[in-house]
């Protein structure tokens, strides 16, 4: 063998640095920081009310007064950001989604609210149409149930314009239409909305990891089984991530995103190593309900197991991490 006796052992034994903690702090290569992290949150109508959502527990919805307690506590933790997810009362529910776009929409008024509260919070709205359609689709079908594309772009436009002029401080389309980045790029710029940063969810997959979010915000039952595969991504796909991180940037977004998060490593991965640009994963409801599950069976150990799901996510090239664990890891950072 021509290889050179140097990188043969003894001579180098990998263990040598493992030994002892301060040699394994020096060459540990990523950390976690609560700067990290974004927690997203279910926010109710109504006033001082917190509902348990049952598949995931540890997890409420709250109404605006409660959520702002709730940001308290995060702006003190050093989380930098929310992402905030409404409740639609069924009433509020239409075929155009009208209440999307709603300028006293809860989504609306709960950017409003934080925003007043805690300046320094950023606040991240979710573009997309499903909380607020009959049907729990994306956007806007025709006759066969096909979410159609520009229709639907359109009305994301009048609900981000409507999330910026709250006060929003990013706006994070989760729909999966071709062309709205661009769309509601060009709509911001021509409202004065300059600094409004989109934080793109450019490879968002077709996954079964989202069941429990669809319970949080009461959309799983108008599902009724279809699927949302017309738009979103196939699981068995990379390079089709790639070509959509491309697209997005192309059209102006700020920040890109890959969903679910653990078992889309890879595509964090290559979507980092390939653009360079602000990435972030989203840990999604499915990978919370699982840890936490097994968490709460005492069949995993539940402080080293989520510090390390969250550390994964670093090591992939994640600049951030949307994760429900938000909040206990900053407490458990802080703590270090
Ligand atoms: N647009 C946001 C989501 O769909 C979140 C999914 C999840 O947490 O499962
Ligand atoms: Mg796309």
């Amino acid at each position: 063998m021509a290889q050179s006796g140097l990188d043969l052992f003894p001579y180098t034994r990998m263990r040598r640095m493992r030994r002892d903690d301060f040699s394994r702090r020096l060459m540990s290569e990523n950390q976690l920081s609560v700067n990290d992290l974004i927690y997203p949150v279910f926010v109710l109508e109504g006033e001082n009310r917190r509902e348990a959502i049952e598949s995931m527990p540890g997890i409420e919805r709250l109404s605006i007064d409660l959520l702002l307690e709730e940001a308290k506590e995060l702006v003190t933790l050093g989380i930098p950001a929310v992402a905030i997810f409404p409740v639609t009362p069924t009433e509020k529910k239409s075929l155009h989604a009208e209440e999307a776009y709603n300028t006293e929409g809860l989504a609306q008024r709960t950017t409003r609210a934080l925003k007043e509260a805690f300046p320094e919070l950023g606040v991240i709205t979710d573009v997309a149409l499903d909380p607020f359609t009959t049907h729990g689709q994306d956007g806007i079908i025709d006759d066969s149930g096909y979410v159609v594309n520009d229709v639907t772009t359109e009305i994301l436009v009048q609900q981000a314009l409507s999330h910026a002029e709250a006060g929003a401080d990013i706006v994070a389309p989760s729909d999966m239409m071709d062309g709205r980045i661009a769309a509601i790029r060009d709509g911001l710029e021509q409202q004065g909305h300059v600094h409004t940063r989109i934080m793109a969810y450019s490879a968002k997959y077709a996954s079964s990891y989202y069941g429990p979010f669809r319970d949080a915000v009461g959309s799983a039952g108008n599902l009724k089984g279809a699927d949302k595969k017309t738009y979103q991504m196939d699981p068995a796909n990379s390079d089709e991530a790639i070509r959509e991180v491309a697209l997005d940037l192309q059209e102006g977004a700020d920040m890109v995103m890959v969903k679910p998060g653990m078992p889309y490593l890879d595509i964090v991965k290559r979507v980092k190593t390939e653009f360079g640009v602000p990435t972030f994963a989203y840990q999604v409801s499915g990978e919370y309900a699982m840890h936490r599950a097994a968490i709460d069976n005492g069949w995993l150990a539940e402080q080293p197991t989520i510090m390390e799901s969250l550390l994964a996510f670093k090591r992939a090239g994640a600049d951030g991490i949307l994760t429900y664990f938000a909040k206990q890891a900053a407490q458990w950072l802080q703590q270090k």
